[in-house]
């Protein structure tokens, strides 16, 4: 297992104003796979992403990361644990400027002190597609390339599990396309496990599973998506709302 979590649960607030986000949720992250997460507004999907990443503290229940329990950690080893086990993708791509798309790649691990696998390192560029826009700034880089070199950036680290929260809601679809296509691909060729939080049926397509949540709670589960069948799943909550 790349990530597991048992009887989760995430209450903001006390007393009468306490919103329970997630609600006693057993989940396993199987490795080498991409496991999309979707649901309506506010059924907990960036909770889950955040409590299982080790981002957010959890009310009750346990989370684990490759074998490691982290709702055991002090923050110090968690922080470390974070760093050298789990990349991050998030919707803004939050490149430095300054440097440029190769530079950003391996900064989160010359901020480590880890020497990066230069091996690795030139697979996940390939596999990205990036070879020639290595030297480029992000403001001389399209939107896609931009969270591509995102992308590469959690993968550098040859981490455990990559946790993207919404990766294509800042670009246009071509873009995305790209960003996802290259995201299946670090599962398919390279062998990384990745969990995507999205809005979008057509992403979570892109997956080979799909966790949909719903109040907190799990509700249902897809094996090998299409963009209609996750779509059409999705509108079975708006008729739930609606009746
Ligand atoms: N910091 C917080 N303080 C109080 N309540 C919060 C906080 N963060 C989330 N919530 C509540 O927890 C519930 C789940 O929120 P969460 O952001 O996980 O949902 P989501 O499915 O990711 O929603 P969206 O699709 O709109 O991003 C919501 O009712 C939200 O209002």
């Amino acid at each position: 297992m790349a990530a597991r979590a048992a009887q989760l649960t995430k209450a903001y607030g006390e007393g009468q104003t306490q919103v329970v986000a997630l609600d006693a949720v057993d989940i396993d992250i199987a490795r080498g796979r991409m496991t999309a997460i979707m649901g309506p507004s506010g059924s907990g999907k960036s909770t889950l992403m955040h409590c299982l990443a080790g981002l957010d503290s959890v009310t009750r229940g346990r989370v684990w990361i490759a074998g490691t329990e982290i709702t055991r950690l002090k923050d110090k080893d968690l922080t470390k644990l974070r760093r050298d086990k789990i990349g991050f993708v998030f919707q803004a791509f939050n490149l430095l400027p300054t440097l440029s798309a190769k530079e950003n790649i391996t900064l989160p691990m010359d901020i480590a002190g880890r020497k990066a696998d230069p091996e690795w390192v030139e697979q996940v560029v390939t596999a990205v597609g990036l070879q020639d826009r290595l030297t480029h700034r992000p403001a001389e880089l399209s939107g896609g390339q931009q969270q591509r070199v995102a992308c590469a950036r959690a993968l550098a680290g040859r981490p455990d599990i990559i946790f993207a929260d919404e990766p294509t809601g800042n670009l246009d679809s071509r873009s995305g396309a790209e960003v996802l296509t290259f995201l299946r691909r670090s599962v398919d060729v390279l062998g990384q496990t990745v969990v995507m939080v999205t809005h979008d049926p057509t992403a979570a397509s892109y997956a080979h599973q799909v966790v949909f949540l719903g109040d907190g709670r799990i509700v249902d589960e897809m094996d090998a998506p299409t963009p209609d069948r996750v779509l059409e799943r999705m509108k079975r909550f708006d008729a739930i709302r609606t009746s």
